[in-house]
């Protein structure tokens, strides 16, 4: 399986992206939490901070494009979701942009429509948010398994929020379908994006995606809370109220006037100044994207998956762990998932041997596969040893 594992290596077209990244000899599977380090960031980190806050300092809002940044950087994002200009902003976390969207999609709909559907198996933070944003809309909030949104959308239904790629089991949701039924039903789509976000082609403004968030420190590998992204469909930018309306939002922000206008377009979105210099990071960082076609992406994103679920049906004693990742392709992300009764003590001597993973509780051990850096021989290897571990558990 190794010579086949080189064999793909040597053969594979994405190969020299990986020169793009920092990288040792760590087998790091867990770019779906954190991805690596570009080369491409530290030289302009160490120049935006000596030159353009150290020399130029006040002057870099205008002289620098600080000022323009949050929308600077969505346009650069735009392309990797399948967005056209003016439809993207980055700054905020994604829970704080989800709660924009969520209040904003609430405010779009008609007053009818009083409920909003959630994602039952949702990442955590959006099912707090939307708590939150359905208490202060006065909206019921009905949590229903993705495979039923579908037919649970209706005249009642305001948006739907949506995980595109559930992050425990790396299921794959049918976007297009689901969006286009909910469009259907007359409700707005909200997508959390933040496990399909340069993992996967995006075709927001085609699959008539109506707002969408992610964040950019997992496949876009923007750095350690690297800002958000909030993506509103131009139909909605003109009726979008936000929740947050910061001054960076305004028409005109240094008119300082006592009453909020709302910048026409995107820049709506913006609330307060924008961390610089993530925001700097994240800009280098999509350099790492340049010349890159996300189908090529998805096509190796699915052999490295299917190789690692190979070997380890070929390498791990059967039934030492459960693949909880669906099999289709078509309902796969970027990441497989394991359950094993000791996930956080295995992965504990994992990450030991050198092989990075992580853990979700209370059994569920998660290899993100990111196709960018993520190579063939290596992945077998992260089998191979999660094999011995396993075959060696009385050793213990
Ligand atoms: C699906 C999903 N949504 C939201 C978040 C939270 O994002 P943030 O920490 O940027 O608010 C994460 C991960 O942290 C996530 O995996
Ligand atoms: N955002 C994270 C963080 O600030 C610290 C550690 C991990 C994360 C993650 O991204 C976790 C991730 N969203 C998940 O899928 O579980």
């Amino acid at each position: 399986m190794i010579a086949r594992a080189e064999a793909l290596d040597a053969a594979d077209p994405l190969r020299p992206l990986r020169e793009r990244f920092v990288l040792d000899d760590t087998v790091y599977l867990d770019g779906n939490s954190l991805g690596a380090l570009p080369r491409s960031v530290p030289g302009r980190m160490a120049e935006v901070v000596a030159e353009e806050w150290g020399r130029l300092r006040i002057r870099s809002w205008t002289e620098s494009g600080w000022d323009s940044a949050p929308e600077r950087v969505g346009d650069r994002l735009a392309p990797l979701l399948g967005a056209a200009p003016g439809q993207v902003v980055v700054g905020d976390s994604t829970s704080v942009n989800l709660f924009k969207l969520l209040v904003g999609a609430v405010r779009l709909a008609d007053d009818a429509r009083d409920e909003i559907l959630l994602d039952a198996e949702t990442f955590p933070t959006d099912r707090y948010v939307a708590e939150s944003a359905a208490r202060m809309t006065g909206r019921r909030l009905r949590a229903v398994p993705a495979a039923d949104l579908a037919r649970a959308a209706g005249p009642r239904t305001a948006v739907a929020l949506v995980n595109h790629v559930d992050y425990r089991v790396g299921e794959l949701r049918d976007l297009p379908a689901l969006t286009a039924a909910l469009r259907e039903a007359g409700a707005l789509s909200l997508w959390d994006l933040c496990h399909s976000a340069g993992a996967l082609p995006l075709a927001l403004d085609r699959d008539g995606v109506d707002l969408a968030v992610g964040c950019t420190y997992k496949y876009l590998n923007g750095g350690p809370g690297a800002p958000a992204f909030a993506y509103v469909r131009s139909a909605h930018l003109p009726r979008f109220d936000t929740p947050l309306p910061g001054w960076w939002g305004h028409s005109e922000p240094f008119a300082m006037s006592p009453e909020y206008a709302p910048h026409a377009g995107i820049r709506r979105l913006r609330v307060g100044s924008p961390d610089l210099l993530s925001m700097a990071a994240l800009e280098a960082a999509l350099e790492a994207w340049d010349g890159v076609e996300l189908a090529a992406v998805r096509a190796k994103s699915l052999a490295l998956t299917d190789l690692f679920l190979e070997a380890v049906d070929a390498l791990v004693e059967p039934g030492a762990v459960e693949p909880l990742t669906p099999a289709e392709h078509a309902r796969r992300g970027s990441q497989v998932s394991l359950r094993h009764a000791d996930a956080a003590g295995l992965l504990e001597r994992l990450v030991a041997r050198g092989v990075v993973a992580d853990h979700r509780p209370p059994d569920v051990l998660r290899f993100g596969f990111t196709p960018l850096y993520t190579g063939f021989t290596e992945t077998v290897r992260a089998a191979a040893t999660l094999g011995a571990l396993l075959a060696g558990e009385e050793e213990r």
